[in-house]
């Protein structure tokens, strides 16, 4: 079952093993079954006409089945966070994250960039949790929409951040490979929480931070 570690804290030894944390299974997901997968893209394959005995198709059922395994299970991580002992209390954005998820209408890749920020409370998080966050949602059969509030909602309740803010720009292959036909075409989509959201100065220094105009 894919888990994602609890909040670790290294307040009292910063450089020693990070404890193994606290796992919370994620709700909806089963082990996913190899070799069902494999019979099902051997299966689609002779529905679409092709042949699976054919030498260069052979393996690509096993090929595809262990493709979306990788792309739909997150990896474990820590959310190692650090004391606030200097009391920063400006934002810290990420910007320019590179993601990929796979859209649960098509089974289509998308893809883009994040923006990430968050203002800090008593903790601050170790950088790359952000990018690490966000790709634990991402792999997943998503929808652009629910994968900027999962990571902004679980930042936020596991920073206690007095704010999270989360942009996301992406292009859905659904929409440029086939359908609309609209290559180049980029969707945006934001979740503001607390002061990033009721307060204004707050709000336009997270978009300005992520080069986005206010
Ligand atoms: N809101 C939202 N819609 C998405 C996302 N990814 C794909 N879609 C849309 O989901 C919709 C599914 O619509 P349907 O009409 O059921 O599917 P379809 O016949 O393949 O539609 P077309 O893509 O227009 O050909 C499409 O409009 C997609 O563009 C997403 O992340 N968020
Ligand atoms: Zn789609």
């Amino acid at each position: 079952m894919a888990e994602i570690a609890a909040l670790t804290d290294v307040r009292s030894a910063p450089h020693a093993e990070r404890p193994a944390g606290r796992r919370h299974p994620l709700p909806g997901r089963q082990e996913p079954d190899r070799e069902r997968a494999a019979a099902a893209v051997a299966d689609l394959l002779r529905a679409l006409g092709r042949d699976t005995t054919e030498v260069n198709l052979r393996e690509t059922p096993r090929r595809v089945a262990d493709a979306f395994i990788e792309m739909l299970t997150p990896r474990e991580f820590a959310l190692t966070t650090f004391p606030n002992d200097e009391g920063y209390d400006e934002l810290v954005v990420v910007r320019d994250i590179p993601f990929h998820s796979l859209c649960e209408h098509h089974l289509l890749p998308f893809q883009g960039v994040a923006h990430i920020g968050y203002l800090p409370g008593e903790r601050i998080l170790g950088l790359s949790k952000l990018a690490r966050t966000l790709e634990h949602f991402a792999r997943n059969l998503q929808v652009q929409e629910r994968l900027t509030r999962q990571t902004a909602d679980w930042l936020q309740a596991q920073l206690a951040a007095r704010g999270v803010g989360v942009v996301i720009e992406a292009e859905h292959m659904c929409m440029s490979l086939r359908g609309a036909q609209s290559s180049g075409s980029r969707t945006r989509t934001m979740t503001l929480l607390g002061a990033v959201k009721d307060d204004r100065r707050t709000r336009e220094e997270f978009f300005t931070l992520c080069g986005l105009q206010a």
